[in-house]
């Protein structure tokens, strides 16, 4: 069954031009001058109950405008919207009601309170029936051991104790839409593992429609079985990870750690390694840290082994290491027309 429906879905801001100084500002009084940013142009979508999926894009992609056309907070220019059938600018009231939203940058829980009382709060907002209220805190105790957590003021719970109460509290009501908005932000690697496999289960149990914002591509991997990317307003890739890895599935990453004084003259490298190979589009070379060096390419159409010949000719190599290609690299490839 189809959730969320986008059709030709638009979003345009009037921006107005300033003029400079103390002049400008007043002139700006008296005749005003606008421009036009189309923020999202045309987005067409459609995303099945019990899906998780991961809208990235990079900085003003229009992730934002489009996840607050969906929450019902901006009204389109243009278009055809619904999540679960309704209009949500036309049915605010109730498409809060089947919504949930975590922002991994604020919590939605009351500071001051102990957590057990944000619930509460949350109960009465949302309207949750005292079974359906008891349920589902049963289930948060089991799976995240909720009842340690009851008493204590949600300012004094760790970063991760606080993001695994406020998946909860986006749960609570039932919602048929969850929007996560980088949900394991500054958490270590074994918070973030915790958190989403809670999130995974609870979208398993319940069959919520999750969507997913992130910079770290790493929760799209563990989470997502598929990626919408959009770039400019605009889709450029939706589709299964499996896929677009697959379809990268010659790329790989060779790592080599040279005298970090030689990635000074990175230029100059990459001029000389592009001037020897005969198809320099497949080579793309970036630093990294501590002296290494990051060669992609192409193994369809460059030899690894002879890139590392030719760069082992002229620098000692201190460490090599061979990596597929990461989700990240294949993400900033498409943002930058891989696919085109
Ligand atoms: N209220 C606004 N008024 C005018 N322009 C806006 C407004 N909000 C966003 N924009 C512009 O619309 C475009 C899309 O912005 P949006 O915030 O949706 O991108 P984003 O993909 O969420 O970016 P980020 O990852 O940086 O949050 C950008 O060019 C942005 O400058």
């Amino acid at each position: 069954m189809t959730m969320i429906k986008l059709v030709d879905l638009k979003k345009n801001y009037q921006v107005l031009n300033r003029s400079e100084g103390l002049g400008g500002a007043f002139r700006d009084l008296f005749s005003r001058d606008y421009r036009v940013v189309e923020a999202v142009k045309g987005l067409s979508l459609e995303i099945d109950e019990g899906e998780i999926v991961g809208f990235v894009g990079p900085n003003g992609a229009g992730k934002s405008t489009t996840i607050k056309m969906m929450t019902g907070v901006l009204k389109p220019s243009s278009g055809t919207l619904t999540v679960n059938g309704r209009v949500p600018t036309k049915n605010r009231a109730r498409n809060m009601q089947e919504i949930g939203v975590v922002f991994g940058q604020r919590t939605q829980l009351w500071w001051d309170l102990p957590v057990i009382e944000s619930f509460k709060i949350l109960r009465q907002i949302y309207q949750v029936d005292k079974a359906e209220f008891a349920r589902n805190m049963g289930l948060f105790e089991d799976l995240i051991d909720l009842k340690a957590l009851y008493s204590t003021p949600v300012r004094y719970l760790s970063l991760g104790q606080r993001m695994l109460c406020d998946v909860a509290a986006a749960f609570l009501h039932d919602p048929k839409v969850i929007f996560l908005d980088e949900p394991t932000i500054g958490l270590d690697i074994s918070v973030k593992t915790r958190i989403r496999q809670v999130i995974q289960s609870l979208n398993q149990l319940k069959k919520t429609t999750i969507i997913l914002t992130t910079h770290d591509l790493s929760d799209i991997e563990a989470l997502c079985k598929r990626i919408v990317v959009i770039d400019k307003g605009a889709v450029v890739y939706d589709g299964s990870i499996a896929r677009v890895t697959q379809m990268f599935g010659a790329h790989r990453t060779l790592k080599i750690q040279l005298d970090p004084a030689q990635l000074l003259a990175m230029d100059q490298l990459a001029a000389g390694v592009h001037g020897q190979f005969s198809r320099p589009d497949a080579i793309q070379m970036e630093p990294g840290e501590e002296g290494w060096l990051h060669v992609t390419l192409n193994q369809e159409q460059v030899q690894l082994i002879e890139v590392l010949h030719y760069l082992g000719s002229l620098y000692p190599i201190q460490d090599i290491k061979i990596e597929e290609i990461s989700i990240d690299k294949i993400v900033k490839d498409i943002y930058e027309g891989a696919l085109a």
